[in-house]
């Protein structure tokens, strides 16, 4: 049994991790943390996240209650990792990062509190997902050079980074195995006269609608034919739980930044 403490326990994804360390049979709630002042303090756990009472009182994130956690789990957002990541680094807890539209900045200090702490930092903790990873990467090394390749995405209304943060990492996987670099390929919507598309281009399309949970698609097209590879993820359960399998994974690794493909085997 592992006790993860929860970042950022209001928050769409801080309510399901609740949840699903509820369902977990090695999994316990070590703490469940929000920002200083928020009126959730003091409520319980399990009543935030509607399931059944868990006996743990949502608090201020503060170093006395690390102590009460193995691992600690964040999915808050950008403007909250330097802090988090600095209670982290000073009580030696390992850390799970799921917080995605990171600055150049940002993942540097990701960088080097892993030198200090076991990380794991992935833009999607869904099995399927990283799946895809290894799908796109071999379906690029195949037949990358003579395709077009797009990728689309679509997410809730409340979200606030785009593209979201596996499609980067899609794009990321495609322009690593064609030897390209993303930042001079990549073109992030069109509008107007475009011009003919070039080959090399890594073309982003985003979606922001409902309560979709989240959907990539990669597209690789020649003339004659395409093909789309496809992942939905129909519950935030699918992150959840796979954030906790990372925390436990987690637990027992030396300093350094892994990602969920480690976690998984699948790299
Ligand atoms: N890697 C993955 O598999 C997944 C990643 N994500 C990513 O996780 C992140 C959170 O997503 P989601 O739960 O939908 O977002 P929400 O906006 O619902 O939740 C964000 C949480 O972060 C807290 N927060 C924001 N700013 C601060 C701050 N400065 N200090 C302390 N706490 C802060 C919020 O608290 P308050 O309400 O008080 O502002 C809230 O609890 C996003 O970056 C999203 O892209 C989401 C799903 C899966
Ligand atoms: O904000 C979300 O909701 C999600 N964010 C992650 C991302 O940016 O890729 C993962 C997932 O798609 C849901």
């Amino acid at each position: 049994m592992i006790k993860v403490g929860i970042l950022g326990a209001n928050g769409r994804m801080g309510r399901v991790l609740i949840d699903a360390v509820y369902q977990h049979s090695h999994v316990a709630l070590g703490f469940a943390s929000v920002r200083s002042g928020s009126s959730f303090i003091g409520m319980d756990a399990g009543e935030l996240a509607g399931v059944a009472k868990q006996y743990v009182k949502v608090c201020a994130l503060e170093a006395s209650l690390l102590n009460n956690a193995d691992v600690l789990v964040d999915f808050t957002l950008p403007e909250a990792l330097a802090d988090n990541l600095n209670l982290a680094v000073s009580n030696n807890s390992p850390i799970v990062i799921g917080t995605t539209g990171l600055l150049p900045g940002q993942l540097a200090l990701i960088d080097e509190a892993a030198k200090k702490i076991p990380v794991v930092f992935a833009a999607n903790y869904s099995v399927g997902v990283n799946v895809m990873l290894n799908l796109v990467k071999q379906t690029a090394s195949i037949m990358g050079e003579q395709s077009d390749i797009e990728i689309v995405e679509a997410h809730h209304r409340f979200k606030k980074d785009a593209p979201s943060g596996t499609a980067m990492a899609i794009g990321e996987a495609i322009a690593d195995t064609l030897s390209r670099d993303l930042s001079q390929c990549a073109v992030y919507g069109r509008e107007g006269v475009t011009g003919e598309r070039t080959r090399e281009t890594i073309g982003f399309a985003t979606v922001r609608a409902g309560d979709i949970v989240g959907e990539h698609t990669a597209i690789f097209a020649s003339l004659g034919e395409r093909i789309e590879i496809t992942h939905k993820a129909s519950s935030r359960l699918t992150f959840a739980n796979g954030a906790l399998s990372a925390a436990m994974w987690l637990k027992n690794q030396a300093p350094g930044l892994y990602t969920m493909q480690n976690v998984l085997g699948l790299k």
